[in-house]
């Protein structure tokens, strides 16, 4: 009887919790309770042991027997209790605006330029930046800094440029463009923009604005993003003492949803229209049969490509005195890009997440539809559709969603507070070191620990292989930009850590290609190695510069490529292939179909809660977006 009231009290989830408290640790517990089970059939009185006995297995038991159970604790685990105390405490991530003293020493105006995309947030908070003395922008994509960078300066004020491959330091400049991972928490600035604030809640990279809006040193902050993070960023200032102003814009022009759609058939494509498809492999699929199928010409976006690819491809579609009038893009067209599209398209609604296929969420649904009419061009009014009729319901369904209230936004630890945490668990590996730092720290109910599976992958990878690393260099290593499904890229991450740990100047040891790529093998390595390249330049930025001589060589290479890239993406007629070979995702069963016939309608894939609703009889809907 006596060993099933200890097996219960073993297994009691309110009695390991409680020991929490006391800092017994979920690892130790089982321990702790087995030791004390000893202790108890040694020393206990009779009446205390026959009244448990008639307690039997149960909840009273557990509550009688624990404060017993913490006196016993207390007196035989000192040394456990410390350790573990140490280690909850250096991970200790609650309240994370006093990590900031010296922004929480001002009384910062912070102004929330709240509203849908497309409706002129950006344009209204850079009007205060150019104005100030002294400014910041930070932006959320690499491609977006150079935009801003480009437009200050070509309207007469100084701006430098920084982000992780590139700083272009601008003589006399008082303002400076940079990616949010970028800014400066040290220098003061009298006007800060922190563009697309609602990514505070990305999973892997939100911490990076939580930071951002915690600790710049600004008389005056401009946030711009979608209302899900308002309430958030309204209890956030009241914790920092910040003083708040919200300013709400609606579309200049709503959004209109055209109800015909394209019937299935990619011939009905349109001038202005952006396809948009959510895998790499699809969009070359979409802009072959256009082109075939036809007269228009496409031009591709998708988050492989370089920023000035990227780029060169916006311009080339929005440019009217070419053939090039379609556009066909991933979500990377979500932001940031200065586009003059008439239309989007959704080739589908449905996405792989990395592990399966899944409808593509309605905020960012909203957000790619939004893209769609811009002020000021050639298409104001902004309309958007499916290819397959039976997408429909999901696309209006999702525009007409309100914004979803986010309760939390990410943070991260520092590499002082981690470094802080390995004094209390020496001899363990740097990977080891992340994943009891995800389980030990504590937060606060407004934040999430971000994600770093990827982190932890890379440094898996230079644990293994690389000796003689800091810390610290491992730590920063670990955030060099790389994509860790690309062996190749890998690769060449783990050949500059090994020079680098070595001490020895770290070679590019990568040759140029001859020429524009030829199939989709040849633009697949244009686009590697154009990934290897920027990161050899991420990497010169954060780490000895000595150590990094080819910086010059680098960049004029990643220029050589981002051409060859457009060059290639001009002719590309090819089908494309996968990067994992070998791994077939799911969606390549149907690879051997040809033509443009969608695999299979992935909207089926969402479920569909509502009722069978009638198709809106109206050629068109208006849909406040
Ligand atoms: N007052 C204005 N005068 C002239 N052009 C404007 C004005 N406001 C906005 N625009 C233009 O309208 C377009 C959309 O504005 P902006 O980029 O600021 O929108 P946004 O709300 O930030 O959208 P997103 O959510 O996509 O970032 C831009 O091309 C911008 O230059
Ligand atoms: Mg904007």
């Amino acid at each position: 009887m006596m060993q099933e009231v200890f097996s219960y009290f073993g297994k009691s989830g309110w009695a390991s919790n409680q020991a929490l408290a006391i800092y017994i640790g979920l690892s130790f517990f089982p321990t702790a309770v087995q030791k004390f089970r000893k202790f108890f059939f040694e020393k206990s009185s009779a009446g205390i042991f026959q009244y448990v006995v008639t307690l039997g297995p149960s909840d009273a038991a557990v509550k009688f027997l624990f404060p017993i159970f913490v006196e016993y604790c207390l007196e035989e685990f000192p040394d456990e209790i410390k350790r573990f105390r140490g280690m909850v405490e250096s991970a200790d991530l609650t309240k994370p605006h006093t990590w900031f003293p010296f922004a929480r020493a001002m009384k910062r105006k912070i102004i929330y330029h709240c509203g849908p995309t497309n409706s002129g947030k950006t344009y209204n908070a850079l009007q205060r930046f150019m104005e100030a003395k002294k400014g910041i922008y930070c932006s959320p994509l690499r491609l977006l800094a150079m935009e801003v960078f480009d437009k200050v300066n070509a309207l007469g004020i100084y701006c430098s440029l920084q982000t992780g491959q590139e700083k272009k330091y601008v003589p006399f400049s008082n303002h400076i463009a940079c990616t949010v991972e970028m800014v400066s928490t040290d220098d003061l600035y009298d006007v800060a923009v922190i563009d697309e604030i609602q990514m505070m809640s990305d999973r892997c990279r939100g911490y990076a604005w939580t930071r951002a809006l915690l600790g710049l040193k600004a008389d005056e902050i401009h946030l711009c993003g979608d209302p899900s993070v308002l309430s958030i960023v309204q209890k956030i200032c009241a914790d920092t003492g910040d003083e708040l102003h919200e300013r709400h814009y609606e579309r200049f022009k709503p959004l209109v949803v055209e109800a015909k759609t394209l019937l299935g058939d990619l011939k009905n494509v349109r001038s202005g229209d952006c396809v948009v498809a959510f895998s790499r492999r699809e969009i070359f699929e979409v802009k072959m049969a256009i082109e075939k199928h036809t007269n228009h010409r496409c031009c591709v976006i998708y988050g492989a490509l370089p920023p000035e690819t990227r780029r060169h491809q916006a311009n080339l579609f929005n440019d009217q005195d070419n053939e090039f009038d379609v556009l066909v893009a991933s979500d990377a067209v979500g932001m940031g890009l200065n586009l003059n599209i008439r239309r989007v398209v959704f080739y589908s609604l449905s996405k792989y997440n990395g592990d399966k296929i899944v409808p593509v969420p309605a905020s960012q649904v909203k957000q790619i539809a939004g893209r769609a009419g811009r002020r000021g061009s050639r298409y104001p009014d902004g309309l958007t559709t499916t290819l397959q009729l039976e997408d429909l319901d999901y696309l209006i369904e999702c525009l007409k969603q309100p914004f979803e209230e986010v309760k939390k936004v990410g943070l991260f630890p520092f590499f002082e507070q981690v470094e802080l945490f390995a004094g209390k668990l020496p001899n363990v590996t740097f990977c080891k070191l992340l994943e009891k730092f995800g389980e030990n720290c504590r937060l606060d109910g407004s934040y999430f620990l971000c994600r770093h599976d990827h982190i932890k992958k890379v440094a898996n990878m230079l644990e293994k292989k690389v000796q003689g690393l800091s810390l610290e260099d491992r730590f920063n290593f670990s955030f060099a930009p790389v994509n860790i499904r690309d062996p190749k890229a890998m690769y060449h991450l783990l050949r500059f850590a090994s020079a680098y740990s070595q001490n020895v100047p770290v070679s590019i040891a990568m040759g140029m290609p001859k020429g524009s790529a030829r199939n989709d093998a040849e633009l697949l390595d244009l686009e590697t190695k154009h990934q290897v390249l920027s990161m050899y330049l991420w990497l010169s930025h954060h780490f000895k510069k000595e150590t990094f001589p080819y910086v010059k060589k680098a960049e004029t290479m990643a220029t050589d490529i981002a051409d060859l890239l457009g060059q290639s993406l001009i002719k590309a007629n090819w089908k494309p292939e996968s990067r994992q070979a070998r791994k077939p995702k799911p969606q390549q069963k149907d690879a051997s179909q040809p033509g443009y016939e969608r695999p299979r309608s992935l909207i089926k894939l969402y479920e569909k809660k509502k009722p069978e609703k009638s198709l809106p009889s109206k050629h068109t809907e208006k849909v406040a977006a």
